[in-house]
């Protein structure tokens, strides 16, 4: 169709993306913010409201202009609070405005270290704000102005952990919980009279929970500090009084996530038992709030928990449960049933429930961003709400994809996402672009990738394949956490065994392979990079390139579980893809973040250093305001336009 253009990065920047839905009370409004991006580098993120009564009436209901974000309704549907930074604002505050019909949102607070991780409970709001222990709310404001002022830019430290993802942490601030009355009133200091700090780094409205009669508190923190992705425990606690207790102590590795059940008789929370391991399966456990027990729930479903809301009914859950390279919901009931798949194909998530049930999700596939709409919980049907992004979708001509099984290391079943560019002629010879997944303990779902979107990239003229090697999740316990120590043989066999299951098609050209990957992907990358490999050439972001270094990071990678260097000197040795620089011969494109404090970006210098002395072709691309992830617009159109002209250059896209 000439009207029709593909799915090119350009095309990307122009959809709109929607954050996670919100159900009112009686199910009649879903509430979901809205990002927007224009050619000025800008972002826009407003709440809109759409009717769950069949009318498909939709519209934004936050002003032009001014970012919102984390909707949460009033017990009663009557209001809608949210977080935004407007007119004066320093930081973000919560903000209230009526549901039925137009209105000026009215500002409730005034806290100048800002608000965070916002739920609605009875008659609070609460809320999450990084502050100084023990100062009132003007000291702070002075603090933040004074440190404005003064341009001194250092930080101390002299415990961990210091980074998180992207930031660094300053340690005289702590994660507390407040509360503020909805009808106005002082705010309330709640975790800070326990002695207790929330966790100190990626903190949010998953983190604790308010019993439905408003007198007990449930919340994660971390009972052994040090690292960020130390073991989390569940604390609760009645409100008003001072000790909180520790549920869970009895775990050595994470427990987070606490909901009571509707009818408050219950908490449910998370359980991982692999202390130090994030890839770890997440069980089910309840805690029942008259007897004091703990149960764990279907211990031999092969499945991790996530995305976990509680009936109305409180005799179960409905789930997002990554399964086997899709997101599927799954009802998970407490009566000792099995748990059951409600939805087919596709990638569902950011469940939302009503107090009838209606159940609100995101849906999305490989070939459509995010959508929003209810889930028949009986016949797994989705409902649409949203029309975003049809008018942008209806100009795109995009390929096609499925799912195909092959034997990776040792004649193991592997499955991969393959996309074939639009117009595809089997007949033709096609260029491989073999992408390599990052994690390594995720998966590539059927869902709508912007940073790495494998259709973006067939649009250019190449087949293109995901394979979700061993480590990836949704395929079992033993699956993931097969290559632990060990993150090279197994994941590097797979995807050669990709690579040559793919050459072995008439439709693809063996000399005009190569691949790509970000972070682990990256890792994998390197890895390749030191071994016999049919590449061409390799695109390798943010890779962790050697693991001794990747100790000043916030995630060291093996420390937590098995030790660090000078414990266990021969795993980081054998892993470590700097160690196999003799090797190097590939064109290698280095592309990092200076950011970046998951994979410190030393690491892509010490690469690009290494290659270019070695005499190998590369190119470095360094972006000195991006962090892991390229985000920004901009950029990101950079991005798409450096690794299409690499490829290009060592494997001619288009079908011959
Ligand atoms: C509890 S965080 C542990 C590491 C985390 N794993 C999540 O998958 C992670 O950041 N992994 C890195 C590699 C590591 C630094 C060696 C990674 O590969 N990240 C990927 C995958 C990812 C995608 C989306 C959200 C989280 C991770 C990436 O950032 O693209």
């Amino acid at each position: 169709d000439d009207e029709k253009t593909p799915l090119s990065a350009e095309v990307l920047w122009k959809l709109e993306r929607a954050g996670a839905p919100v159900v009112s009370p009686d199910g009649t409004m879903v509430v979901v913010p809205l990002t927007t991006y224009d050619e000025d580098n800008e972002s826009e993120t407003r709440l809109w409201l759409l009717a769950n009564d069949g009318s498909g009436a939709q519209r934004p209901i936050t002003a032009e202009g001014s970012a919102a974000s984390s909707p949460v309704f009033s017990p009663s549907g009557a209001q809608l609070a949210f977080i935004s930074k407007r007119n004066e604002d320093e930081a973000g505050q919560i903000y209230l405005l009526p549901t039925a019909g137009p209105g000026e949102a009215s500002k409730l607070t005034d806290v100048p270290t800002g608000v965070s991780g916002l739920r609605w409970e009875g008659e609070y709001l609460y809320f999450i704000s990084s502050v100084w222990p023990e100062h009132s709310w003007e000291e702070m404001a002075d603090r933040l102005k004074a440190e404005e002022e003064d341009h001194i830019s250092a930080f101390t430290w002299s415990e961990m952990p210091y980074s998180f993802f992207d930031h660094y942490l300053n340690e005289d601030r702590k994660n507390h919980l407040f509360r503020i009355p909805a009808a106005g009133g002082d705010v309330e200091p709640v975790t800070e009279p326990l002695g207790m700090a929330m966790m100190p780094a990626g903190t949010g409205a998953g983190d604790y929970d308010v019993s439905p009669d408003g007198k007990h508190l449930a919340f994660v923190t971390t009972s052994t500090p040090g690292a960020v992705y130390s073991n989390g425990d569940v604390f609760l606690v009645e409100l008003g009084k001072k000790k909180a207790r520790n549920l869970t102590s009895d775990n050595p590795a994470n427990d987070y996530g606490p909901m009571f059940s509707p009818d408050g008789k219950q908490l449910a929370f998370a359980r991982q038992r692999i202390a130090g391991f994030y890839g770890d399966q997440a069980k089910l456990m309840t805690y029942s709030m008259a007897s004091g027990d703990t149960q764990m729930h279907h211990e031999d479903w092969d499945y991790g928990v996530s995305g976990l809301v509680w009936t109305p009914d409180s005799s179960g859950f409905y789930g997002a449960i990554d399964d086997k390279a899709t997101r599927r919901v799954y009802s998970i009931s407490l009566d000792g049933n099995a748990p059951s798949p409600v939805t087919k194909e596709n990638d569902y998530g950011a469940l939302s429930i009503a107090d009838n049930g209606v159940l609100v999700a995101q849906r999305q596939s490989a070939l459509h961003p995010v959508r929003i709409g209810t889930v028949d919980t009986q016949s797994g049907d989705f409902n649409r709400l949203d029309a975003f992004n049809d008018e942008v979708m209806a100009t795109v001509d995009a390929g096609t994809y499925e799912s195909v099984t092959y034997k990776g290391h040792n004649g193991a079943d592997i499955q991969m996402w393959v996309h074939y560019p639009p117009g595809f002629n089997p007949r033709k010879e096609y260029p491989l672009m073999m992408l390599i997944h990052g994690g390594p303990h995720g998966a590539i779902s059927d869902n709508f990738h912007y940073r790495w979107n494998a259709q973006t990239f067939a649009s250019w003229g190449y087949v293109t394949a995901w394979p979700n090697f061993h480590g990836s999740s949704g395929f079992g316990q033993d699956f993931v956490d097969a290559i632990n120590p060990d993150w090279t043989t197994k994941p590097y066999a797979d995807v050669m065994a990709a690579a040559d299951f793919l050459a072995q098609k008439k439709f693809i050209d063996e000399d005009r392979m190569v691949a790509a990957g970000g972070s682990y992907g990256g890792y994998l990358s390197s890895i390749i990079l030191g071994k016999e490999n049919p590449f061409k050439a390799l695109v390798i972001h943010a890779a962790v390139y050697d693991l001794y270094a990747q100790m000043s990071a916030d995630f060291a990678v093996n420390m937590e579980r098995f030790g660090p260097y000078w414990e266990n000197p021969e795993i980081y040795r054998e892993q470590s893809p700097h160690y196999y620089a003799k090797n190097f011969n590939t064109p290698s494109l280095v592309i990092h973040g200076q950011n970046d404090l998951r994979v410190p970006v030393g690491q892509g210098f010490e690469l690009y250093r290494t290659l270019q002395t070695k005499g190998v072709e590369s190119r470095l691309v360094y972006y000195p305001d991006e962090n892991h992830w390229i985000l920004s617009r901009a950029n990101s159109l950079h991005w798409y336009g450096e690794v299409r002209d690499w490829v290009s250059k060592f494997a001619e896209p288009g079908g011959k």
